[in-house]
C-alpha cells in the first residue's frame, strides 16, 4: 500500500529558516512523504523572494510536489495536514527596538527574555492565534507544531485562550544542547539520551541524562560543565558560528556553577548574570544588527541570486539538520510514533510543587492523539523560587493583552528578574508602548 503523503503550510514563508526547514523536508520524504507544500506570510514582498526561489529548487530536486505560496489565509489553510508556524511578528525592525530599548534604561535588550521578550509576546499572540483560527477554519483536523517566539508567552496564550486547539509548542534550543551533551559524552546523536528536563521555556534544568541501557550520563557531563560549559562540544548544526553564541555556550560554564547538581538551558543567564550581559552587549549593535547583517542578508542575498539565475544550481542553501525534530514531531503524529519530546504544555501536576496552570516545559510521548506529559516529581526549592517568578511574569504579559491592560503589563516587567525597579521598569514600558504603536492594542 502506498504511504500517505501530507500537506504541509509553512506560516511565515519569509521566514529565514524557511528555505533550511524547505530542504530538510525533502531530505525526510522517505519517512514523511509531502503532496503539497504551501508558504503564508503577511509580507507578500518578503515571502515572494523566499518562495520563488524555493520554487524553482523543488521544481529540481522534487517537481511531483504541488508549491504554492500566498497571502490569502483560505488559499493558505484549505487541505492541510500540518502548519509549521514560525512568524516574527514586527520582523527584524521590531526585534532590535525589543533589545535596545532596555538597554538605554540598564537592562539587557534579549528577544525572549525580560523587557524585549514581554513587547515581542505582546505583538505574537495576536498573529499566532490568528493562524491557528485559520488552520482550524479550513482544516480542522490539521495540527500545528508551532516554534514562533516567545514559545513560552505564546503557549500560555493559546492555553488561556485556544485550550482545545490542536497546537504543540516546541523550541529547539534543548535540541542544539542535547546533541552538545551527546557529544560530550561520545555518543552519536541526543537520541541516544533519555532525559529528564524541567522548566518554563528559554528557563529550565536537566535533572536526569541516562544512556539507552539506563547508565547515569549526568557526572560524565557535570565534569565538562564544569570546565567548559556548553563550548567545545558538537552539534549537528552549523549555524552557531557567530561569537556572540560562542559566548553563550561558554557562559554556561557559570551558569551551571549556580546549581551544579542540573544542567541549566543557556536562557538562564539572562536571569542569573544579567548585569555580566548589560556590561558585554553593544547599545548600538544588538544580536538583531548581527542577524541582519548575517543570516538575513545571506538567505535574502542566495534567493535573490537563484530567482536570478533561474537554477538552484550550486546555491549555497543545506537542509537545517538541526530541525529534523520537526519532521519526528510531524511524524509522531502522524504515524503514532510514540517517540519523546520537550514539550511546553499545561503543567497539571506533572512538576509537582508548582502551579498547575503554568506552561511547563518537559518530556512528553507524543503519538496520533497528541502528547502524553512525563512527570517530573518535585523540583528544588531554587528553580521553583525562580519559576514562580517567571511564570508570573509570563501569565501577567497574557492577562495584560487579553485586558488590555496597562497595569498589568507594568507589573510583568516589574516582577522579571532582569528589571531592578518599578521605575525602571514604567520608563521602559512607556517606550515600548511608543516604539509598539502599531502593534499593540491601547492599555489602558
Ligand atoms: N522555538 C524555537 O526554538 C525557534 C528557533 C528559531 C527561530 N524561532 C522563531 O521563528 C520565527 C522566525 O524567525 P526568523 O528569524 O526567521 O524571522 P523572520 O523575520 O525572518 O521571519 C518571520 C516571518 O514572519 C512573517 N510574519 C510576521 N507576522 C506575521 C503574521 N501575523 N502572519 C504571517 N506571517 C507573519 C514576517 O513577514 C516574516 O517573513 C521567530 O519567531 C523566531 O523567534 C524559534
Ligand atoms: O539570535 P538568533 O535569531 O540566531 O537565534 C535565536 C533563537 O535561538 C535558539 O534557536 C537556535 C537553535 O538553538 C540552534 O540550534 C539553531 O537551530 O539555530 C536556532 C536559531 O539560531 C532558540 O531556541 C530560539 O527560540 C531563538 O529564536
Ligand atoms: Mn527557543
Amino acid at each position: 500500500m502506498e504511504k500517505q503523503k501530507y500537506a504541509v503550510t509553512v506560516a511565515g514563508g519569509g521566514s529565514t529558516f524557511t528555505p533550511g526547514i524547505a530542504l530538510m523536508l525533502l531530505e525526510h520524504m522517505d519517512r514523511f512523504p509531502i503532496r503539497k507544500i504551501m508558504f503564508y506570510d503577511n509580507d507578500a514582498e518578503r515571502q515572494e523572494t523566499v518562495a520563488k526561489a524555493c520554487e524553482i529548487y523543488l521544481k529540481e530536486h522534487a517537481p511531483e510536489i504541488e508549491f504554492g505560496y500566498t497571502t490569502d489565509p483560505e488559499t493558505a489553510f484549505t487541505d492541510i495536514d500540518f502548519v509549521l508556524a514560525h512568524i516574527r511578528v514586527g520582523k527584524y525592525a521590531m526585534r532590535e527596538l525589543d533589545e535596545k530599548i532596555p538597554l538605554k534604561y540598564g537592562v539587557l535588550g534579549q528577544e525572549t527574555c525580560g523587557p524585549g521578550g514581554i513587547a515581542y509576546g505582546m505583538r505574537s499572540i495576536g498573529g499566532v492565534i490568528e493562524i491557528l483560527d485559520y488552520m482550524e477554519q479550513y482544516s480542522p483536523d490539521a495540527w500545528m507544531l508551532n516554534y514562533s517566539n516567545p514559545a513560552a508567552i505564546v503557549a500560555e496564550a493559546t492555553r488561556r485562550l485556544r485550550p482545545n486547539s490542536k497546537i504543540l509548542n516546541i523550541c529547539d534550543m534543548p535540541i542544539d544542547l542535547e546533541e552538545k551533551m551527546a557529544n560530550m559524552v561520545g555518543l552519536s546523536s541526543r537520541k541516544e539520551m533519555q532525559v529528564g528536563y524541567y522548566g518554563l521555556n528559554h528557563f529550565g534544568w536537566w535533572h536526569k541524562i541516562y544512556d539507552k541501557n539506563g547508565n547515569d550520563l549526568m557526572p560524565q557531563i557535570k565534569e565538562h560543565m564544569k570546565a567548559n560549559g556548553f563550548a567545545d562540544a558538537l552539534s549537528d548544526t552549523n549555524q552557531h558560528v557567530d561569537e556572540s553564541w560562542v559566548h553563550t555556550f561558554q557562559k554556561a560554564r557559570d551558569v551551571y556553577a549556580v546549581d551544579p547538581d542540573t544542567i541549566p538551558n543557556t536562557y538562564l543567564k539572562y536571569y542569573l548574570f544579567q548585569d555580566y550581559v548589560v556590561e558585554t552587549s553593544n547599545a548600538e549593535y544588538t544580536r538583531a544588527n548581527e542577524v541582519m547583517d548575517g543570516r538575513e542578508k545571506f538567505v535574502f542575498g542566495e534567493c535573490e541570486r537563484i530567482i536570478a539565475n533561474g537554477t538552484s544550481e550550486g546555491c549555497a542553501f543545506e537542509a537545517d539538520a538541526h530541525a529534523t525534530y520537526i519532521v519526528d514531531l510531524a511524524c509522531a503524529i502522524a504515524e503514532n510514533t510514540q517517540e519523546r519530546f520537550l514539550l511546553i504544555v499545561p503543567n497539571e501536576g506533572a512538576v509537582e510543587n508548582f502551579d498547575r496552570t503554568a506552561m511547563v516545559e518537559i518530556p512528553c510521548i507524543v503519538g496520533c492523539n497528541g502528547y502524553e506529559k512525563i512527570c517530573q516529581g518535585a523540583i528544588p526549592q531554587f528553580q521553583k523560587g525562580l519559576m514562580e517568578q517567571q511564570v508570573s511574569v509570563e501569565k501577567l504579559t497574557v492577562e495584560a493583552w487579553i485586558e488590555g491592560s496597562y497595569q498589568k503589563l507594568w507589573q510583568a516587567l516589574t516582577l522579571s528578574k532582569t528589571v531592578p525597579s518599578a521605575r525602571i521598569a514604567k520608563l521602559i514600558l512607556d517606550d515600548l508602548i511608543e516604539a509598539n504603536k502599531d502593534f499593540w492594542t491601547e492599555l489602558k
